[in-house]
Order: structure tokens, then sequence, then C-alpha cells
């Protein structure tokens, strides 16, 4: 084995859950710095694409030479309708309204630049069912302020929680990164954290 190279890792993120998500897998980035980036879709653009090129943007928006850079994003759809990332308590109901007694898309795109010019970007689908939801249910949840922000207006780790009856794919690509191909990717573009490196069956 050669010894580690230690080239430092930005996150092109202002998310406090991305940067939490990579503290869980013992990964400390040298560097945060979100990337002001326009997000809104283009004409016709799948989730899946949107997602994608998103996280791309974002990680050449703030990558430097010599760096490895992480950007994620998350997109929530249900077909090819995307959903928004709420602004308020108005999104926030309004999201969930349609997302009551369905089933939902996470699309999470991540992208990885490496210090040597490579770069690596790809998508991991997740699928969440909602309960119905009452009225009241949805009043209470939007006004409490804990979907602001987040895509489609409710954040799985949060008072959400008990709204979600199934997920299929990832819990912490929903939340907001998702680790096992985040941490996949660095390690595969050659970056050392000292932490433990993915191995073996998914
Ligand atoms: C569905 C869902 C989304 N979210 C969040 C994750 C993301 O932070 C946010 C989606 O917006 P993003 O644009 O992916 O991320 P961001 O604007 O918060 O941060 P940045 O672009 O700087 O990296 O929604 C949750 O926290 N929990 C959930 O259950």
């Amino acid at each position: 084995m050669t010894p580690a190279t230690r080239a430092p890792l930005i996150l092109a993120s202002a998310s406090p859950r991305r940067l939490d998500l990579l503290a869980q897998a013992g990964i400390v980035p040298d560097e945060v710095r979100p990337a002001d980036i326009d997000e809104t879709p283009l004409k016709d653009e799948t989730p899946a694409a949107l997602a994608e090129r998103l996280a791309r943007e974002k990680a050449l928006h703030v990558h430097k030479a010599g760096s490895f850079t992480l950007a994620g994003d998350t997109v929530v759809a249900m077909g090819r309708r995307i959903l928004p990332k709420a602004g308020d308590a108005t999104d926030v109901s309004d999201c969930l309204k349609l997302l009551s007694g369905r089933a939902h898309q996470v699309l999470s795109g991540l992208a990885v630049c490496a210090p040597d010019g490579r770069n690596s970007v790809r998508t991991v689908r997740s699928r969440a069912l909602f309960k119905r939801l009452t009225n009241s249910e949805i009043e209470h949840y939007a006004h409490a302020g804990d979907g602001v922000g987040k895509a489609g207006g409710y954040a799985i780790q949060g008072q959400a929680a008990p709204f979600v009856r199934r997920i299929n794919g990832s819990y912490t690509a929903i939340v907001g990164l998702p680790l096992y191909e985040a941490v996949s990717m660095l390690t595969g573009l050659g970056y050392r954290s000292g932490a433990t490196s993915p191995s073996g069956a998914e």
C-alpha cells in the first residue's frame, strides 16, 4: 500500500446536514464553501438530470486545483414533477398536500472533483411513502418551520419523521447526502481521511 495522499477536502455546501452526515463517516472537510448557483430547472429537465447537474455545478463552482471538492443536491419529485425547495409555510403546506398518502422519489446528485482533474458524478434514487395527512397535521407542520429550506418541504430527520411510512433506498440520501456513495466516490478518487473506507457488499 502506498502512503495516503492528503489533499484538502472542500465541501461545496451551506447545508449543516451535509457537514453532520460527513462527520458521521469520520470526514471533516478542511473548508466549507457554499456554491451560490442558480438552481432553476431547465425546460423539460428530469428530476435526476437536475440533481446531477446541480451537484456538478456546485462542485465546479468552488473547486480549487489541488483539492478534493464534494457537492450534493437533493430533488424531491413525483414522477417528472419537481417539488420546490420550500421558501415559506405556504410552500410547505402545498408540498405536504401533494405528498400526503402517496409515494415520491428523492433524487440525490453527488459530485466529486479530484486534485488531479478527474471528476465523478452520480445520482442516487430513493423512494418514500407518506401516510395520509390530516389538514391539522399539515397546518401544524407547515407553521413549525421544520420544512422551510428543505426540498419537498419536509425533513425526514425532523418533525416529519412520523409521516414517513416506508423508505426504499438510502436514509442518508433523503437527509441530504448518500453517505455510502459519497465515501465510495471520494475514496475511489484517492481521498484518504483516516476513517474507514467502504468495502464489501452494499
Ligand atoms: C427531503 C429532505 C430534504 N432535506 C434538505 C437537504 C438539503 O439541504 C435540502 C435540499 O436543498 P439542496 O439544494 O440540495 O441543498 P442546500 O441548499 O440545503 O445546501 P447546498 O446547496 O449549499 O449544499 O433539503 C432534508 O434536510 N431532509 C429531508 O428529508
